[in-house]
């Protein structure tokens, strides 16, 4: 099987990944390397076991199909987003951005919430009065611990816009939503959980954050969007902008789009992979009708995995395949 896999390093050390790997595949079959056509990417998380990655799959055959829905607009806000970095840095990446929304990492092991506070107090510094400050928390906190942080970070922020999965369970989220002000979107709660709609049902979130990968591509979170009933916020798993067109085109396709989306990650890696990057300017992202063509990846062994790390991609593709054998 004719794979391509990249490995591109990353600026910040971002979720433990200081590396990003994946492999991109070309128009309609993952059998067919060379096309003329479209292209898709499959980058799951290294450490995501076979059942938990085959719908990042369906989300790069649906790219590489040239399957999106009809976009509803030409251009995509987005956040900057600041990994657990120190303030001045913190305050670097988000003036660099040009963005008026910023997703602050929080919680971070290693890190104490004075850390937090001065990164928040330097990117609402950043930002200046009329710009947004949201936080991910990664389901690091338990309860007692969100509660008590939550209210001294929206103080350090001069007011939250909302917090992203502040503990790690549905219910746990609907205890914190229930005792504070601020919003809470599920992030985890919906792209890891077996059933994405028990945050609907226990009234756990105010915002849902989707990722088209791990949800399995652009019309099944289309549909989710639809069936969960509430504002949605559609962010990356870390893409290339090869795979990063899929999120965009989620974004340009949702009927409402209240949020800057999380979809400005591209800027955390050294190189892409794409000719062009999707990098945003004056904070948003131009809409595309397909993935671009990975041109760098093809013409630059230095964006190439090693030989042993394409091995590993092409035994994991085979195992993802033999497990949806497994599911008919
Ligand atoms: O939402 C953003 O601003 C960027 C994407 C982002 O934060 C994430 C991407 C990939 C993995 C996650 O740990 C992380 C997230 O939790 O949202
Ligand atoms: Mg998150």
């Amino acid at each position: 099987m004719n794979l391509q896999v990249f490995s591109l390093p990353m600026t910040t050390r971002f979720r433990g990944i200081t590396e990003r790997e994946g492999v991109v595949i070309s128009t309609g079959s993952i059998h067919r390397f060379e096309g003329s056509g479209g292209w898709g990417e499959w980058s799951p998380f290294l450490d995501y076991d076979i059942p938990e990655i085959e719908p990042w799959l369906r989300c790069a055959e649906e790219a590489a199909a040239g399957d999106w829905p009809t976009p509803l607009r030409e251009t995509v806000p987005v956040n900057a987003t600041v990994p657990a970095v120190g303030p001045e840095r913190a305050h670097e990446i988000v003036t660099r951005s040009g963005c008026a929304t910023a997703k602050v990492k929080v919680a971070d092991p290693g890190q104490s919430l004075a850390d937090d506070i001065a990164r928040v107090e330097a990117v609402r510094d950043a930002l200046g009065p009329a710009g947004n400050v949201r936080i991910d928390v990664n389901g690091l906190w338990t309860v007692e611990e969100a509660l008590a942080s939550i209210k001294v970070l929206d103080r350090a922020a001069g007011g939250l816009e909302y917090v992203e999965q502040p503990c790690p369970t549905v219910e746990e989220l609907a205890e914190v939503r229930r005792a504070v002000d601020v919003p809470i979107a599920a992030d985890e709660s919906i792209r890891r959980a077996a059933d994405p709609y028990r945050v609907r049902d226990l009234e756990a979130a105010d915002v849902a954050v989707l990722k088209v990968q791990p949800l399995g591509g652009v019309r099944a979170c289309l549909r989710i969007a639809e069936d969960i009933g509430l504002p949605c916020v559609v962010s990356s798993a870390l893409e290339t902008s090869v795979g990063m067109a899929a999120g965009i085109a989620l974004a340009a396709a949702l009927p409402e789009l209240p949020y800057a989306c999380g979809l400005g990650t591209v800027s955390m890696f050294t190189e892409d992979i794409a000719g062009v990057p999707l990098l945003p300017s004056g904070g948003v992202l131009p809409v595309l009708s397909a993935s671009p063509a990975p041109v760098r990846l093809l013409a630059e062994p230095a964006l190439a995995a090693a030989p042993e790390r394409t091995e590993f991609w092409r035994r994991r593709l085979a195992d993802v395949l033999a497990y949806r054998e497994t599911l008919r």
